[in-house]
């Protein structure tokens, strides 16, 4: 995810850091910041933030030695690492007013131009309309009205598994763009347009990598952004910005042909278009603007992190076989000899525990999604300055508030009788004013997903491999890929349920 790359020994050049350094830091010295690892006087915690190989590891042991509330530095900006939930529910919700913008971001947000998007704006009128208007479209009773396009989409990606069982990686990502194209968009995948897919992976990878502090000197030192166009970090941004109005752009415009020629009225923006809530004036472009960065902010956000859940769940499932024979017990037990749907939910508690332990086993947002202090603020004696980025360990929050004793044992019963102070689903998606707005559509669709996969494939680690899954950086999300498994139909019972769904589907599209 770090991707300083050449531009650092440019900028460290330019700048006259040794000054700037010992101005900054003499003023923050009378001041007490929580504990962190040592400052180089210069560099302060540079080399820490960009070691992002092992950034988890460091951060795990950062809070071994300085404790739940750590402190970075780096040319004047502090980063704090809030490492419970203890002092994350303080900040980020009760102490709300001062911990809701998001950093400044020069890269991402000016350069690169995602300032349009509500989930980088700062807390004001425009993020919270684009909220509000994501809320209707995504809000728990609303999400309900998606149950039968979530269940058709996991019958199609069974069927894919059929075809692929050992490279169904890419299946997997397929779908779930797919998914969220035809959710919000009201697009399907055909032969015309799968550009879609290399092009929304393209930028998702490319945001997420530039996010956290220590991806870009620029961030740590904004007057750079004013170098001239030629400089790489200028250059780089500049293509991301084509990448970015390109892939939020595209599927907005098809969607809003699709809607102007009568073909298409079920998606996000077709409803929010066609909403009376929405006070905008449909035709005027600023509304139109304004709507393709809030449709394009939900989708990219959609696109990869469904993804990266149901891949923790592969991989789990691969490694704790008796969890999986557990749930399947269950569910043959409950369903009998058919797929699941969404109002199974309520009969499947080993199923529901263990989507709840896939979510806290390996965080796929680990680090949160950073938030700025808006003044200078004092928690249990330590000085939080005004402009500190914030990030909200919810891996450690997972691991310790639930994973008490054994945080690497998949362990679904962890969950069964309750337990932690709040249920795992309400602290992997954020805080307070920030929270997630498309966390019900992550919990729904992620849980279909490994309830109709456990009910007709078992999920077997690849013999001759004998490696392990890696990791994959890309910066906030945290995603494993390579996953060593393979997946086999239980029967030919299981086999013929998928394809008896798949034949009613592919005949309902005709009636
Ligand atoms: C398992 C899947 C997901 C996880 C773990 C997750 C987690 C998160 C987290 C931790 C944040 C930061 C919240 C904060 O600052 O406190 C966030 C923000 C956000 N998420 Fe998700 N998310 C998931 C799926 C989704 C989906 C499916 C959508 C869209 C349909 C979505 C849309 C967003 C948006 C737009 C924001 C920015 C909100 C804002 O800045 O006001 N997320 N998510």
């Amino acid at each position: 995810m770090i991707t300083v790359g050449s531009d650092i020994f440019l900028m460290l050049g330019l700048a006259s850091l040794p000054v700037l350094a010992s101005i900054v830091y003499s003023r923050r010295r009378t001041k007490q910041l929580p504990p962190g690892p040592p400052r180089n006087w210069i560099l302060g915690n540079l080399l820490d933030l960009v070691k992002t190989d092992d950034l988890i590891a460091s951060v795990d042991k950062w809070q071994d030695t300085y404790g739940d509330v750590v402190s970075l530095e780096c040319f004047g900006v502090t980063v704090i690492i809030l490492n419970t939930l203890e002092s994350c529910i303080d900040l980020l919700e009760r102490r709300a007013a001062n911990y809701s913008h998001r950093p400044k971001m020069p890269f991402v947000r000016e350069l690169v131009g995602l300032d349009k998007s509500f989930g980088f704006m700062d807390f004001s009128q425009e993020s919270i309309r684009g909220r509000r208007i994501a809320n209707l479209a995504f809000k728990a009773s609303a999400v309900r009205q998606y149950s039968p396009a979530l269940e058709n989409n996991v019958v199609i990606l069974m069927q894919d598994l059929l075809k692929f069982p050992e490279g169904f990686e890419n299946v997997l990502e397929r779908r779930n763009i797919q998914l969220a194209l035809s959710l919000i968009f009201g697009i399907t995948l055909d032969g015309t347009n799968q550009q879609y897919i290399t092009t929304t992976m393209k930028c998702v990878n490319s945001i997420a990598g530039n996010v956290l502090p220590g991806s870009r000197i620029v961030d740590f030192l904004p007057f750079l952004k004013y170098l001239p166009s030629w400089v790489s970090f200028k250059r780089e941004a500049k293509r991301l910005n084509a990448l970015v109005n390109d892939a939020f752009g595209s599927p907005f415009e098809d969607a809003k042909r699709r809607i102007a020629d009568g073909t298409e009225h079920s998606s996000f923006v077709s409803l929010i278009l066609a909403s009376e809530e929405v006070q905008g004036d449909i035709d005027a472009e600023d509304f139109q603007e304004m709507m393709k960065w809030i449709s394009g902010t939900m989708f990219m956000a959609a696109a990869e992190s469904t993804t990266s859940t149901v891949r923790v769940f592969f991989k789990a499932m691969a490694r704790f076989p008796a969890v999986q024979a557990r749930a399947q017990e269950e569910l043959d037990r409950v369903l009998g000899d058919r797929l699941p749907a969404m109002n199974d939910r309520p009969s499947l508690p080993y199923l529901n525990a263990l989507l709840q332990e896939v979510i806290r086993w390996e965080s796929i947002v680990p680090s949160g999604f950073p938030r700025r202090s808006n003044a200078d603020d004092v928690y249990k004696g330590m000085f939080i300055p005004k402009g500190a980025v914030i990030l909200a360990n919810s891996r450690s929050i997972s691991r310790h508030e639930h994973g008490k004793g054994s945080p690497d044992e998949f362990d679904p019963t962890r969950f069964l009788e309750g337990g932690g102070a709040r249920p795992v689903l309400d602290y992997v998606f954020g805080f307070g004013k920030r929270e997630c707005p498309g966390r019900f559509l992550a919990e729904v669709s992620v849980w279909i997903t490994i309830v109709s996969v456990l009910k007709c494939f078992d999920i077997i680690p690849l013999e001759e491999s004998g490696k392990e899954p890696t990791a994959r950086r890309s910066g906030v999300i945290h995603g494993t890929t390579s996953l060593q498994c393979k997946v086999v139909p239980r029967n030919n019972v299981c086999r013929g349920m998928i394809q008896a769904k798949a034949a009613e589907m592919e005949a309902a599209q005709f009636d």
